[in-house]
């Protein structure tokens, strides 16, 4: 079996035996036919368009880290984020990371913007896909239908390599 971060196919890669060594969450909150987006200022992926996330601490759920981090980058306090993806990153520099994806359809408080993400809210047929990492056009719209979705990504910087997506 070959290196993981030398895998160019997700089927080189035994996906069961693969571990992950950073955890992060991602939470898109819908309201009124848009949802909450945000210009990424720093850390991985910065300059993209992503959703409010970032790295489950020591001690914490994913969901406590999906409540956590939208406050903290947003401002705004999901209600009852539920879980619907899991997203499995292999980097070719090495970086192993599981995302945890969560969806809110009611919050609380108004959104400001902060040193991490600028927060913006945008009708769902208006997604910028383009400015998003390229595997958001794969899943996230089975999301926005109420799917659940498993998928596994090997990424070359910030270029989708390989993928297998499963809807379920
Ligand atoms: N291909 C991808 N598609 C996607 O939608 N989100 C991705 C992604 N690759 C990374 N992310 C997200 C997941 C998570 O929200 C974030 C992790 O990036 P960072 O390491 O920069 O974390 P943050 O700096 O936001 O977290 P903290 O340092 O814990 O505040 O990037």
């Amino acid at each position: 079996m070959i290196e993981t971060h030398n895998a160019t196919d997700v089927k080189d890669i035994d996906w069961n035996e693969w571990t992950a060594d950073k955890f992060a969450v991602i939470t898109y909150i819908f309201s009124e036919g848009k949802v909450l987006l945000i210009n990424k200022k720093r850390g991985l992926g910065a300059g993209k368009v992503n959703a409010p996330g970032g790295h489950i601490e020591e001690g914490e759920t994913a969901v406590e880290a999906a409540v956590r981090e939208t406050e903290e980058e947003v401002g705004l306090t999901p209600l009852d984020p539920l879980q619907c993806g899991k997203l499995y990153f292999q980097f070719t520099n090495g970086l192993k990371m599981e995302g945890t994806v969560f969806i809110a359809r009611e919050y609380k408080g108004v959104e400001r913007e902060t040193d991490e993400a600028d927060p913006f809210w945008v009708a769902i047929d208006d997604i910028p896909y383009s400015r998003m990492w390229e595997d958001d056009l794969l899943w996230l719209p089975h999301v926005i239908k109420g799917k659940s979705i498993s998928g596994c990504f090997i990424f070359d910087d910030d270029d989708m390599v390989s993928y297998q997506l499963d809807i379920i």
